[in-house]
C-alpha cells in the first residue's frame, strides 16, 4: 500500500502536526494534551526528564502507539490508526533508543533491510533474482552503497554488526533508516552511550542528512549541548505535558525548563 502523497509542502511549512495528543497505559498518563508542529526541513528536538513521555511521543508519531485522544496530521492528512509499516512507507523513518539491528548480519545487509519497504517485486521474483527483480535489486544496492559512502562506513560493510563498537552500530542504524529515504526521520537518543568523538561524528552526520537531503528530523536527546547546537526548535515535556516550545535560546532561559530539566544532572 502506498500512502497518499497529500499536498506539496515547501520548506518552512508544517509537515507534521501533533494535535492534543494524550496517551494512557492503564492508570499511567504518558502524554496529556500535547500539541506541537514540525516544519519541513527543520531539526526539531524533543527533550524532558526521564519518563517525561518523549519515546511515547515518537511511538505515536510512527504509529507504534495510537493516541487515546488527539490526532497526528502528516503532510496535511489526519492519520487514523496507522501501522508503523504504513508510516514508514508514507515517509516517516525511525531509529530506536537501544540499537535494533540484526547482530549476526553485515552492515551492508542490515542497511539493505531498510529497502524492504521499497521493494515492489514479490518474494518469488526476488528469490529467483531474475528479470525485473534483478534490476530492482541492483538499484537497491546502489542506494545502499551510496549511504555507506555517505556515512563513511566502507571499511565495515562486510562486518557483522554485533562485532562493531556501539557508536558504529548507531551509525549503521542511521544508515538503515536512511535507506527508507524518509521525509521525516525520528531519532531516539542517537548519541546515547557514545564517547565525545563518536558524538561529534553523529552530530555531523545528522546535520549533513538534514542539509544535503533536506530530511526533516525530530530527535530525542539528553545531551543539552548537542540539543542546543543541532536543533532549530525544541519542545519540552514534563510528566507527559508540554511545558515549553521555542528556539534553543528561549527554551534555555525558560524557568519551567530550568526547574524541570536543565538544573538536573543527566
Ligand atoms: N508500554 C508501556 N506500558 C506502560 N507504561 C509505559 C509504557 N511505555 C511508557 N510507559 C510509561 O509512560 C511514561 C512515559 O514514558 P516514556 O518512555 O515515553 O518517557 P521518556 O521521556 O522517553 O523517558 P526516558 O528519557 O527515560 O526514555 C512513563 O511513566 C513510562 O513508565
Amino acid at each position: 500500500m502506498r500512502a497518499p502523497d497529500g499536498p506539496i509542502i515547501v520548506p518552512g511549512d508544517t509537515i507534521l502536526a501533533v494535535e492534543g495528543v494524550s496517551l494512557a497505559f492503564g492508570g499511567v498518563k504518558a502524554l496529556t494534551d500535547v500539541s506541537f508542529d514540525i516544519r519541513k526541513g527543520e531539526i526539531r528536538a524533543i527533550i524532558g526528564p526521564n519518563g517525561a513521555g518523549k519515546t511515547s511521543m515518537l511511538n505515536c508519531i510512527n504509529g507504534f502507539y495510537h493516541p487515546t485522544q488527539g490526532a497526528i496530521t502528516f503532510k496535511g492528512l489526519r492519520r487514523g490508526k496507522m501501522r508503523p509499516s504504513e508510516a514508514a512507507r508514507g515517509g516517516i523513518g525511525r531509529t530506536f533508543q537501544n540499537v535494533a539491528l540484526f547482530k549476526g548480519m553485515s552492515t551492508l545487509d542490515n542497511i539493505m533491510t531498510g529497502r524492504s519497504l521499497k521493494m515492489t517485486r514479490n518474494f518469488f521474483w526476488q528469490a529467483l533474482r531474475f528479470g525485473p527483480a534483478m534490476a530492482e535489486e541492483v538499484e537497491h544496492r546502489r542506494v545502499v552503497e551510496d549511504i555507506i559512502d555517505f556515512l563513511e562506513i566502507q571499511a565495515i560493510r562486510k562486518t557483522p554488526v554485533g562485532k562493531l563498537p556501539y557508536g558504529l552500530q548507531k551509525r549503521v542504524e542511521l544508515g538503515r533508516a536512511l535507506a527508507m529515504e524518509p521525509e521525516v526521520l525520528l531519532l531516539d537518543e542517537p548519541m546515547a552511550g557514545m564517547n565525545l568523538e563518536e558524538k561529534e561524528d553523529m552530530c555531523r552526520f545528522i546535520l549533513d542528512v538534514n542539509q544535503q537531503f533536506g530530511t526533516t528530523i525530530a530527535l530525542i536527546e539528553h545531551d543539552m549541548g548537542v540539543v542546543m547546537d543541532l536543533s532549530d526548535r525544541v519542545v519540552v515535556l514534563e510528566y507527559g505535558m508540554k511545558i515549553a516550545d521555542g528556539v534553543p535560546a528561549e527554551v534555555k532561559r525558560d524557568e519551567k525548563v530550568i526547574a524541570a530539566y536543565l538544573g538536573q544532572p543527566h
